[in-house]
């Protein structure tokens, strides 16, 4: 216990798994939550101060498993291994703790998931907002970018999904930071920039920061700085893959918010079911690399028209038919892009350097299938792959066909590979041809015919003789093991064979392990270049990918036009239209310099939500380089996907519904440009009526008039429908339903789905509730209770007019009052400027 109390002080945070013979074992807390996290038993061993010690364990044969999991859970690991040989120490072993494993640097194949990237991330604070640095342990990638306020921060959060957070300890964290899986404080004074600057200068041997471009982002070098040094205390080791640290910079992206992205079901939904989103029904890539590189694109749609122009090309290139060819290739290939990393990180497998060989002898046949192509990118990224004949050459002479998966057993360099290995092994293959002649020879030289020379791992070689032949035995036969029916003898001859065997296998052992270490040498020397290569690999694989998508699902290349506006022709929300059986009915959208907004009406799961949410997905695919669900596209310059969609997320995010509506709309109102695109879906149904009605009435204004973005308002409110006007930017459209008696003479009602110009004429509510199932007496019950309502509206007093809005106080549901009185008990003289003043009176004159 006084060894694991030594360990467990240098590693108090984190879960500390002591090597105990066969097992892991945990003790204490660690061993309670362990017990709880992965469902073992939670036992208790001896006692220490009185008191029994409550331990768990896990087999040391199945750790990984169990690491997995909690890694996945955000848990760190300290694995404390038994350092001298049981067997020959005397007393205690001696432990130590040789590795640390943490859920953002994570290299092991088994603890990974393929298809998607394992970031750990760093964030600094200061006067200016927040550095962030990241980096991809498994893949190489450390990149750097800095954002003005906790809203940017948050929407890189939501975009890169790091596994494991370093902040410094400090107050004051928003709570999208502090409840983070795998969040961990760190002490403030590792987040300075000078010595951020100087570790960043020492761990790429430069003398200044200038060739990365960061030079001038000191809250992004105080991350990157705080990243390499937990990096460093964790691992224990060199991380010559890192070659390059970079800048992603926020205002190359077309700017998403945290919401939008849960919003628009990128990767995730949250009833989990991944196949359901635009990532699940965009992902045929063949190579786990590519479906990382697919899901950061689309996490991060470029605004760089040249680079998407790029791939557009390529992809209506590789759609002619090349893609299949391309893809079949892949299957090759597996994931370089991590193989390299471990092979930089020297715990490269046998089956690592056999799949980098086939894929790197794959290159020749790639590179003729793309030569033909006509098509920028696609050179571009063929010539990114490279030769490396010289490492394929290498490669194909050193490594059996079938490596083992363990380095440790051997048996991995091919014969002729290396003359001494050869050697090495022919001693120990020649040995079975001599132990025959052996006993042949003894056979006779004693008469024995039962004789038989044999191995055993404890013992050794030797020649066994029955008991009822052993008195015949030669007296140069020294007796080595008696059995019950046997004995066992060695030799001179037989000892000196067996000296000269078992070294020849330990030699070649070690021979072995030497030319595996000057293999890896070989490789890291051309790192820099392999690691192009499955760049351009992953981008290959994504093009085929959009290819085969644009061909299986009828997609079309978007025009991505200078002129400002949206013109799509027949669109399709991507997956709905995948997951449904019925056909999808296209829909069409313009919006331009004249009609900025529309305002969407009609019933209840008329298609409202489905008709803008389309719209977005085609937008980002469109930027992202994928081809897109419409018969024609044409689309302007955008710089903002913003969205206020109701998700069923608001309650468990631990906020009201009103609160969450009301917080994420004041989030579109300060950032939405003339260049973003808008997505406001029901605002103000969070709260009474009036309430709500007058708050979505002042947003619409306030998108189309002041931040003049292209706007998709879809809503219940009838009375917003006044706001379209010739000169306000603001048009009308709508989805509609029929009445329907069915042969059994119910009413139902039939959706049309698609959309037409103008307001909606009615709801439906009341239709639909019936459909839902809601009892007959309840929807006769508010059958009459609308009659009624509506008689009170129709009433002869002012309609709710868009300007009787403009009043700030609430107007009685059930008291239709004069508006132009209202309005004016809601004025306060004292308070106007004359300007004010003047347009009060003649908002009123209006009303009169
Ligand atoms: N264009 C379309 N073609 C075929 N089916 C569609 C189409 N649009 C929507 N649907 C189907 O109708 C269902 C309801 O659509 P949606 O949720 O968009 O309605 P909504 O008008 O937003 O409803 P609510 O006002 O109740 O939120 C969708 O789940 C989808 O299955």
């Amino acid at each position: 216990m006084k060894q694991y109390f030594a360990a467990k002080a240098e590693h108090p945070d984190v879960l500390l798994f002591f090597r105990m013979g066969d097992f892991y074992e945990l003790f204490y807390d660690d061993a309670r939550k362990a017990a709880k996290l992965l469902d073992i038993t939670l036992t208790q061993r001896g006692s220490s101060a009185g008191a029994p010690i409550p331990m768990a364990g896990v087999p040391h044969h199945a750790y990984e498993g169990y690491l997995a999991r909690l890694v996945a859970l955000g848990e760190s690991v300290a694995i404390c291994e038994q350092i001298g040989d049981p067997a020959a120490s005397k007393g205690l072993v001696e432990r130590k703790v040789v590795r640390i494993v943490t859920p953002g640097t994570v290299t092991d194949e088994a603890l990974l998931q393929d298809r998607r990237d394992t970031l750990l991330l760093a964030i600094a604070r200061g006067k200016s907002g927040f550095g962030i640095a990241w980096a991809d342990l498994a893949a190489g990638r450390f990149l750097v970018n800095e954002v003005a306020n906790e809203d940017a921060l948050e929407a890189e959060l939501a975009r890169l999904q790091p596994a494991e957070t370093l902040v410094p300890d400090e107050e004051g964290w928003p709570e999208f930071v502090t409840t983070r899986n795998g969040m961990r404080r760190r002490a403030p004074w590792l987040f300075d920039a000078d010595s951020g600057r100087r570790q960043l200068l020492q761990f790429f041997g430069v003398h200044d920061l200038t060739a990365f471009g960061i030079d001038d982002k000191p809250l992004a070098i105080a991350a990157a700085g705080a990243l390499l040094g937990y990096v460093e205390e964790t691992q224990k080791q060199r991380l010559p893959h890192l070659t390059s640290i970079s800048v992603e910079a926020s205002d190359g992206a077309i700017a998403m918010s945290a919401a939008t992205r849960r919003h628009l079901e990128l990767d995730s939904r949250i009833d989990g079911d991944a196949n359901a989103t635009l990532l699940g029904v965009l992902d045929s890539t063949i190579t786990p690399m590519g479906g990382r590189l697919l899901r950061r694109w689309l996490h991060r749609p470029l605004r760089d028209r040249a680079t998407l122009r790029a791939r557009h090309q390529a992809v209506a290139t590789l759609a002619n038919g090349a893609d299949s060819e391309l893809r079949e290739a892949f299957r090759a290939f597996g994931d370089v892009e991590r193989i390299l990393a471990r092979i930089a990180l020297r715990s490269a497998r046998p089956r690592d350097l056999s799949t980098l060989r086939d894929a790197l002898g794959m290159l020749p046949s790639l590179r003729e299938v793309l030569a033909p192509l006509d098509s920028p990118r696609l050179q571009a990224l063929s010539s990114e792959l490279g030769e490396h004949g010289e490492h394929a050459a290498l490669l194909a002479r050193a490594i059996v066909p079938q490596p083992p998966v363990l380095a440790r057993d051997g048996g991995i360099f091919a014969e002729g590979f290396d003359a001494e290995l050869d050697e090495l092994r022919a001693l120990s293959t020649n040995a079975d041809q001599f132990l025959v002649d052996l006993e042949a020879r003894e056979k006779a030289a004693t008469g024995i015919p039962t004789l038989k020379v044999g191995y055993n791992r404890v013992h050794g070689y030797y020649i066994e003789i029955s008991k009822g032949q052993s008195d015949k035995a030669p007296t140069h036969y020294a007796r080595r093991q008696t059995l019950t029916g046997a004995e066992r003898y060695i030799t001179e001859e037989l000892k000196q064979f067996e000296d000269k065997v078992l070294s020849a296998r330990e030699r070649a052992l070690s021979r072995e392990k030497l030319l595996y270490e000057a293999l890896l040498d070989d490789l890291n020397t051309d790192l820099e270049s392999l690691k192009r290569c499955a760049a351009a690999l992953s981008e290959l694989d994504v093009l085929a990918c959009f290819a085969e998508r644009a061909s299986a699902l009828d997609w079309v290349q978007p025009q991505l036009s200078d002129d400002p506006g949206l013109r799509i022709e027949g669109g399709r929300h991507p997956v709905v239209e995948a997951l449904r059986d019925e056909p999808f009915t296209p829909n069409d959208l313009v919006l331009d310099e004249v009609t900025r907004m529309l305002v969407i009406t009609g019933p209840n799961m008329g298609g409202k939500s489905t008709y803008m949410r389309q719209n977005a997905l085609i937008v980002l695919l469109a930027h992202i380089g994928s081809f897109v669900p419409a018969t024609n596209a044409s689309i302007g310059p955008i710089d903002r996907i913003l969205t206020r969609i109701g998700a069923g997320d608001d309650l468990a995010r631990g906020q009201s519904t009103f609160m969450v509506e009301m917080a994420e709309t004041s989030y579109i109102l300060h950032h939405a440009t003339n260049e973003s695109l808008v997505l406001m879906d029901e605002i103000g149904r969070g709260t009474s009526t009036y309430d709500g009605l007058a708050l979505a009435d002042a947003c619409a204004r306030h998108l189309a008039s002041a931040n003049r973005s292209y706007t998709l308002f879809a809503t219940h409110y009838f009375e917003l429908t006044a706001l379209a006007e010739p000169s306000s930017g603001i048009a009308n459209v709508h989805l509609d339903a029929v009445e329907h008696r069915d042969a059994h003479g119910h009413e139902t009602l039939v959706f049309m789905h698609s959309v037409k110009d103008g307001p909606a004429d009615r709801s439906f509510g009341l239709q639909v509730a019936a459909l839902a199932g809601l009892p007959k007496t309840v929807v006769r019950q508010a059958r009459a209770r609308l009659a009624e309502l509506e008689a009170h509206r129709d009433a002869p007093s002012t309609p709710m007019t868009a300007q009787a809005l403009d009043s700030p106080q609430q107007i009685g549901l059930f008291a239709p009052a004069s508006a132009a009185l209202d309005a004016l008990a809601a004025i306060e003289p004292d308070e106007l400027t004359p300007r004010q003043a003047l347009e009060a009176l003649y908002r009123l004159k209006a009303l009169g």
